[in-house]
């Protein structure tokens, strides 16, 4: 008899109670809940999560045997929130019982190649055994792939890449991530990840609503709250930057929100002369929003390492 048929195996599975069980409710509830707009992407992790669900209840009453290639790319503009989703995805894929730890490794090409012959090999083996057990991101995965350069030493990356996407499917999860051409681009030249990869999800930019649900949630989990003024400002900043170079959807605000705070903090010190009480320290006003120098247009471009300072 073959050690096959002495397992005992479910003959029936209830897929309300290992969602419950897993875990991955929480997670899917999380991502709703944290994350404003992103409604096809949620979808997509749904229907991703249940796949999942499915094809572990399956291997369990012995109906296939094959790890499923996990493997991913995330594309859409920088900001749009494929970092955040990939550790959403890590925690998911974990809770699956798809990958043992469920950590996120978050690298550009910096990390995985080296500039001199010899170094990369043991650079990007580094990265992948710090990622075992869990998610490789790859932000900007195209820059591994320079056509131009025949002796880049990408293409030793990419081959490692390749090999450990492979036959390490059953303890890494590759998501490789960057805007929508340059990875098509990427892909084509490179179809050995094209065939490795079974679900690309889509990032759209957030509309200027979103941008400002954002702006409320993110100062919201920081304890502070625009004031009516400063909600207007708002959205018209968000109106103005958005049109200016180097725009990151909901890192641009962000990183607006931290010069808001910056300036309100200032405010308080030079105009306050009593006790404030918690709205006042609490409270971004209009004048905080307007001093951005989106305002007054005074963008210079060629300061890009400087780009904060206009926003
Ligand atoms: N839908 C959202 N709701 C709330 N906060 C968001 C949302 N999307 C992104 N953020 C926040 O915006 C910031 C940027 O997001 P994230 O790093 O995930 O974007 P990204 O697409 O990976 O960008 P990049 O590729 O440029 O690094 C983070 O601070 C994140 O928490």
């Amino acid at each position: 008899m073959s050690e096959e048929a002495v397992v005992e195996r479910p003959t029936t599975v209830n897929l309300a109670e290992e969602y419950e069980a897993s875990g991955v409710r929480e997670v899917l509830e999380d991502l709703d809940r944290e994350l404003i707009g992103l409604s096809p992407v949620k979808l997509r992790i749904r229907e991703t999560a249940a796949l999942l669900l499915v094809d572990k209840a399956r291997r369990e009453m012995g109906l296939s045997q094959e790890t499923p290639t996990l493997h991913m790319s995330f594309t859409g503009n920088p900001g749009t929130g494929k970092t955040t989703v990939a550790r959403m995805m890590a925690g998911l894929l974990h809770r699956l019982g798809y990958v043992r730890k469920g950590h996120l490794v978050s690298v550009t090409r910096d990390d995985l190649v080296g500039q001199y012959i010899g170094h990369t090999a043991p650079k990007t083996k580094e990265v992948l055994k710090k990622a075992m057990g869990g998610v490789l991101f790859i932000d900007e995965a195209y820059y591994l792939y320079k056509p131009d350069n025949e002796r880049d030493y990408g293409q030793e990356a990419i081959e490692i890449l390749l090999q450990v996407m492979e036959n390490n499917r059953d303890d890494l999860v590759v998501i490789m991530a960057g805007y929508a051409d340059r990875m098509d681009k990427f892909f084509s030249a490179n179809p050995g990840f094209r065939s490795r990869i079974a679900h690309h999800i889509d990032f759209p930019d957030y509309t200027d609503g979103e941008l400002l649900r954002i702006s409320q949630t993110m100062l919201d989990g920081q304890n502070y709250a625009l004031d009516d003024g400063a909600e207007a400002a708002m959205q018209e900043y968000i109106a103005k930057r958005r049109a200016q170079p180097h725009f990151a959807n909901a890192r641009s605000i962000r990183n607006a929100l931290d010069r808001a705070r910056l300036r309100q903090a200032n405010r308080l010190f030079t105009e306050a002369n009593g006790p404030l009480d918690s709205t006042a320290l609490s409270t971004i006003t209009e004048d905080d929003i307007r001093a951005s120098r989106v305002f007054s247009g005074g963008l210079d471009v060629d300061k890009a390492p400087m780009q904060e300072a206009a926003e």
